[in-house]
């Protein structure tokens, strides 16, 4: 029987008492594992081996676990120099101990949060304990580390694994592992003698050329054997998060605003009736810049300030009370990094930017927002607010109930849950709360309300105007079930996670 060189180089390796594993014969006949297991399978094909798959794990040390097998485990380090400096009589304090260990940056902070976990003391006011009878070198992480490193994980087990995987210093990784057997008729085969014909893997040109390529024998695909991974290039979550928002809203028969990410605190402040000595004024918490500091004051359009600062100053209407409070068109010329794109609704109601408007109408836009927020789970200081509004005459809450709900089914979310809130801006106001695919919590997604007259009147509004903000990252956590907002955009952001996440709705 006539045979591909590397077919006939597994038959020769394998063994008809013994599984050998894809490694090993490759090992052996000195190819590559790919080759080998092409050759495999097209031998099974032909009834002449048998090829046995089972999944192992494979455990390997992180950058950050090899660092820590060479110079000790933070919270061993702070043990051993506690011991040193005698902190088994009498406390010490932490700061002298982090130098004497070493210890620097986020290593402080994991040898603080382990070192008590492993009982290896107490920390209390800043000063630290040793407990005299702990003993380092049967700290089981530490021993894990070593074990992982010398390819001998199996002998590690699971509740440690796991929590040096929680400490991201291992990362497990699933391969499948083949074995091979040869048939009876594989051993029929090689008593009868195999012999190697020459098979071409591969089309040159000389080939193509000489015209040789019409004679020669080609290797066979085989589509199942194993291949690198490609991850190409993909649209980011967000991203398609976005398109398909936008796709929705100009379904729901809205068009798209723009404007400028910088703006003046009189469109993002002053035109939605925030008082400017008020707390309430930076409740956003806006990023303010220093140069330019000031919008010009010619960009300022100064009818509408003059009216703005009457709402201020005396309220509108018959009954209407302004703030009794100082009101400067200096504060209203502050430049901020916009903490809403509320600035855009304001632009396009007040006729500035697609001049005067007649009801109805339906606006957009999917931005990025900039907060000084703390991070979190939920929290980032940059991010898309998906802002909209409606005008028409008569408008009601269940409206704007109407409008969420039916956006929301878009995505496949129902259920959406509405609580009375405040807005300087609107009356009546509702925060807007999901519930999470995965953890069932109810998450904000969203802010909204009906503007009040004090805002419409300067802007020259005579009807009414439902509008809203809602979180294009809270919605994208709902959609693709991430549980921390940083896993999709920023630093520590999960490549794995977006590179598999699908937006589904
Ligand atoms: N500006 C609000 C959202 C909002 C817009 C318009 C009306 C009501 C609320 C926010 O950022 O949370």
């Amino acid at each position: 029987m006539q045979l591909p060189a590397a077919q006939v180089a597994v038959l020769e390796a394998a063994s008809a008492t013994d599984d050998r594993t894809v490694d090993a014969v490759a090992d052996e006949v000195g190819e590559t594992p790919t080759v080998v297991t092409r050759a495999a399978f097209e031998l099974r094909d032909d009834g002449l081996l048998d090829v046995t798959e089972r999944t192992e794990e494979t455990v390997s040390l992180t950058e950050e676990g090899e660092t820590y097998r060479e110079a000790g485990l933070p919270e061993v380090r702070l043990y051993r120099a506690a011991m040193d400096a005698g902190a088994a009589d009498e406390p010490v304090e932490m700061g002298e101990l982090i130098g004497a260990a070493g210890l620097g940056g986020p290593e402080v902070q994991i040898a603080l949060s382990n070192f008590a976990r492993k009982g290896y003391g107490v920390i209390d006011s800043g000063a630290v304990s040793a407990d005299p009878d702990a003993d380092p070198d049967a700290d089981t992480e530490a021993n894990a580390l070593e074990s992982i490193a010398a390819s001998d994980a199996g002998t590690v087990d699971d509740e440690t694994l796991d929590a040096l995987d929680r400490r991201s210093l291992v990362v497990r990784e699933e391969s499948t592992v083949r074995s091979v057997l040869l048939t009876d008729a594989g051993v029929d085969a090689m008593m009868e003698g195999v012999s190697v014909a020459e098979t071409v893997a591969q089309v040159t040109p000389e080939l193509l050329t000489s015209g040789e390529w019409e004679d020669v024998e080609f290797t066979e695909y085989n589509v199942e054997a194993d291949a690198e991974a490609v991850t190409p290039a993909r649209k980011h979550v967000l991203r398609q998060t976005a398109d398909r928002v936008k796709d929705v809203l100009v379904g729901m028969g809205f068009q798209e605003m723009e404007g400028p990410h910088v703006d003046s605190e009189f469109w993002i402040n002053d035109t939605l009736f925030m008082p400017q000595d008020h707390p309430a004024r930076t409740h956003w918490d806006q990023f303010v810049l220093s140069n330019p500091a000031e919008m010009d004051a010619d960009d300022m359009p100064s009818e509408l300030v003059d009216r703005v600062a009457r709402a201020h100053r005396e309220g509108v209407g018959e009954d209407g009370d302004g703030y009794h409070s100082p009101w400067t068109e200096d504060v209203a010329r502050g430049l901020d990094l916009r903490g809403h794109t509320t600035s855009l609704s304001m632009r396009y109601l007040s006729g500035h930017a697609e001049g005067e408007l007649e009801p109805p109408q339906r606006w957009f836009s999917v931005e990025k927002v900039y907060r000084n927020d703390t991070l979190d789970a939920t929290h980032l200081l940059e991010f898309f607010q998906i802002e909209g509004w409606v005008m028409a005459e008569d408008l009601s809450v269940r409206d704007l109930m109407g409008t969420f709900t039916e956006f929301y089914e878009q995505f496949g979310i129902t259920g959406i849950e509405f609580k009375p809130h405040y807005n300087p801006y609107t009356e009546p106001s509702f925060e807007l709360f999901g519930r999470h695919p995965v953890t069932d919590e109810l998450i904000e997604i969203g802010n909204s309300g009906i503007f009040r007259p004090e805002v419409l009147e300067p802007l020259g509004v005579d009807c009414e105007v439902m509008a809203w903000g809602l979180a294009l990252e809270r919605l994208a956590m709902l959609v693709t079930g991430a549980e921390d907002i940083r896993d999709l955009h920023g630093t520590l952001a999960d490549l794995e996670f977006l590179r598999n996440a699908e937006v589904i709705y």
